[in-house]
């Protein structure tokens, strides 16, 4: 996801602090001070130095007070100095970089609807020596030059169709959706570090990718495929390693997914194999998926892609998306290197953005041998649509000590790899650990792929209209919890400390509060 990700106030996680939806994030700490302490006592705090309206905004009587969280960035770029409140780990030295929605209005005339429609901003954070500088800019897509140029928005964005004006426009719009040329190419959904130094941001058009320089965040150039595998859309969280990136193509016309991967230092992906989808008449919304270190997993739930919105540019129950109970939920499991599809099992009905992480479960009495079953985690919406309109930009604004955050859990899905026909779906954590909020995750990254106990997320201290708490969820025991008051924390990151060995131990939050706007602020004066 991921939210919107304006602001940065950065905490280190003390030992109750829970220490990453839509971004990812580079970090490239390097081992300078292995011999520091772990920074488990003290929070920290990372804010631009004119802070003042801010933190009245952020004080406890702030109720006359203006607050900016789903407000859009006054500054289309701003750099500076951050201050730091308590110390930062000296071992920490890096970069980090996420993207999200951060500009919803355009012109004098225009406003989003969606929270998920505004156009991308980057936010940039380099830790050295204890000391912190950030950034932020506008990424220039010609989604978001045209709409600056003209006033309003030209291309299709997630809730947004431009309206056609007559009959040439409607058959305009008609050749442009067929191939791609009326949706967004605004990349506001994830920031990847290819494992060849290039950085990366899209969304879910495959024309999105772009490539950004992550010193200064100036967009460079449009990410050119150089396959023939086409794909109007692709999920928003590719998996990406050093070595490769992975991710799925949806087939809107013949419903399915094709797997793909593409080596680090290469253009062009290569076909895994494909995923014939089981409930009709589309694939379901692929957001983001999930993999095991055999496996690639495929979801398929009955939110899907309406074709007839896309093709008729007119506006689906859900935007893009209509909800298709009767067309059943499913799971498929591609074995990466064969291709071949492993499992195929009807699951309970489920709702998922955001996919945490998965892994092979040995059979009991053969351990080291086949799996027996591959295990699924994701933030699951009790299998109900609402968490996307509960994300529309007046609820946001409005309701913010309302109680309207639609429940979510760790939703824990076990399939089967005997060929039984069905899988299961249960809760892996009481959700009241986390406020039954439960979004906008990660994982400490080395356990991709393999049995983990850590997830960090955000997590609802209610009476909330979105997520605002940082969570650290213990898959074994509990979760802990941080909030501050006023705060809305994007998705926390999760940086090891150099030499450890331990899943969680490092714990870095990064908490980007877009409630003061300190960036802006500062940039401002
Ligand atoms: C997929 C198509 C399009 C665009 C889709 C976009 C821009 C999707 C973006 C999704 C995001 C940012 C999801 C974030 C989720 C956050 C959650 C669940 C937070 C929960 C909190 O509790 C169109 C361009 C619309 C048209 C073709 C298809
Ligand atoms: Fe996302």
């Amino acid at each position: 996801m991921a939210a919107s990700l304006l602001i940065p106030t950065l905490r280190t996680a003390p030992a109750l602090s829970p220490p990453r939806c839509g971004s990812r994030e580079i970090t490239h700490p390097r081992n300078e001070a292995s011999t520091a302490r772990r920074a488990r006592s003290r929070p920290c705090r990372v804010r631009a130095t004119t802070t003042l309206q801010a933190e009245d905004a952020a004080g406890d009587n702030g109720a006359t007070k203006q607050l900016s969280a789903f407000t859009s960035v006054r500054q289309e770029r701003w750099q500076g100095d951050l201050a730091v409140d308590g110390r930062l780990p000296l071992w920490l030295n890096g970069t980090y970089i996420r993207n999200g929605p951060g500009m919803w209005d355009v012109g004098e005339e225009h406003a989003f609807h969606h929270l998920f429609d505004g156009y991308a901003t980057l936010v940039r954070i380099s830790f050295r020596r204890g000391r912190a500088t950030g950034a932020h800019r506008q990424i220039e897509s010609e989604a978001y030059k045209a709409a600056r140029a003209r006033g309003r928005p030209l291309l299709r964005e997630f809730s947004h169709c431009p309206a056609p004006a007559n009959l040439l426009d409607r058959l305009g719009n008609l050749v442009g959706l067929v191939t791609g040329a009326a949706l967004t190419d605004n990349p506001n959904s994830a920031v990847l570090p290819l494992g060849d130094g290039r950085v990366m941001c899209l969304t879910e058009t495959t024309k999105s990718s772009v490539l950004i320089d992550p010193d200064t965040l100036e967009t460079l150039e449009r990410f050119r495929y150089t396959d023939r595998l086409g794909g109007m859309v692709q999920s928003a969280h590719p998996i990406v390693t050093e070595s490769e990136f992975l991710t799925l193509l949806p087939d809107l016309a013949r419903p399915g997914h094709l797997v793909v991967r593409m080596e680090a230092g290469s253009n062009e992906r290569k076909a895994i194999g494909r995923v014939d989808c089981r409930g009709g008449p589309s694939p379901g919304w692929l957001h983001s998926f999930a993999v095991t270190e055999k496996y690639v997993v495929v979801p398929e739930m009955p939110l899907r892609y309406s074709s007839a919105s896309l093709l008729k540019s007119e506006l689906a129950e859900f935007y893009a998306f209509e909800w298709l109970p009767a067309s059943g939920s499913y799971m498929h499991v591609m074995c990466k290197s064969t291709g071949k599809t492993v499992a195929s099992v009807e699951v309970p009905p489920f709702m998922a953005i955001h996919f945490i992480n998965a892994y092979e479960e040995e059979a009991d009495d053969v351990p080291g041998g086949r799996p027996a079953a591959v295990v699924v985690d994701c933030c699951e919406h009790y299998g109900d649509p609402a968490i996307i309109e509960a994300l529309v930009l007046n609820r946001l604004r409005s309701f913010r000590d309302k109680d309207v955050l639609p429940n979510a859990r760790v939703g824990r899905f076990r399939i089967p790899l005997d060929g039984s026909p069905f899988g299961e779906l249960e809760t892996a954590l009481d959700p009241e650990e986390h406020g039954r909020g439960m979004d906008m995750c990660s994982i400490n990254p080395v356990w991709l792929g393999r049995r983990y106990r850590y997830v960090y997320a955000c997590g609802a201290c209610r009476p909330c209209n979105f997520p605002n708490m940082l969570t650290k969820v213990d898959l074994v025991e509990k979760a802990t919890n941080w909030h501050e008051k006023g705060s809305v924390p994007s998705e926390p990151f999760f940086v090891a400390r150099p030499g450890a060995t331990d899943e969680d131990d490092g714990q870095l939050n990064l908490c980007l509060n877009f409630l003061a706007k300190l960036m802006c602020v500062a940039g401002c004066n």
